[in-house]
């Protein structure tokens, strides 16, 4: 298959273990994003206060060139691709599953918010249009049950659908 689809959502919201799912699945490559900013240095410049790198989108994509299958991050919609999935989940589920991971209360609360006022959704609407992106929820599900999800998306038997679910009632 010669497509590259990005699998994005706020942090928590089970990118990286259904990605792995759902490579398995249809022998698809995923690459995580965010290992690679960090081992192979495409950030601009680290951000001290909120402990992070800064992305270096140029030098991401010259880095993946005509690499094909899925790209898994928060920040994968910001590149070229044929098709953008967003996982969704909701903040307080979100903030429960962070702060499990070890996360800040900050932090969890943090991308709680951004979850509840649909930022990556917005986002990859913004750059893909609603035909070409898949909202998928992934609150109360299990990561097999996503996973089946994204593979219906990605093989084309669920239509493109975006800014079904409202998480408005967490703020
Ligand atoms: N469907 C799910 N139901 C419950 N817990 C889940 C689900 N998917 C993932 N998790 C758990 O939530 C946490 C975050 O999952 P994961 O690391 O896959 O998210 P992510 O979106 O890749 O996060 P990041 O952007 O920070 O890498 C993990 O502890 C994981 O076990």
């Amino acid at each position: 298959m010669t497509r590259r689809i990005v699998l994005t959502g706020t942090p928590g919201t089970g990118k990286t273990t259904v990605s792995e799912l759902v490579a398995e699945r249809t022998g698809l490559d995923v690459v995580h994003l965010n290992d690679e900013i960090r081992d192979e240095k495409l950030y601009t410049e680290r951000d001290a206060e909120r402990d992070s790198l800064v992305a270096d989108v140029e030098a991401i994509e010259s880095w993946l060139g005509e690499w094909d299958g899925i790209v898994e991050s928060h920040l994968s919609h910001l590149l070229d691709a044929d098709e953008a999935v967003v996982l969704r989940c909701h903040p307080e589920e979100l903030e429960a599953r962070l702060r499990e991971r070890g996360e800040s209360e900050a932090k969890a609360r943090e991308n709680a918010e951004s979850e509840a006022l649909d930022v990556v959704l917005s986002e990859a609407v913004d750059r893909f249009g609603t035909e070409a992106v898949y909202e998928i929820d992934t609150t109360d599900r299990t990561p097999e049950a996503v996973a089946d999800d994204v593979v219906a998306a990605i093989e084309g038997e669920m239509e493109p659908r975006a800014g079904a679910v409202n998480f408005i009632d967490y703020l």
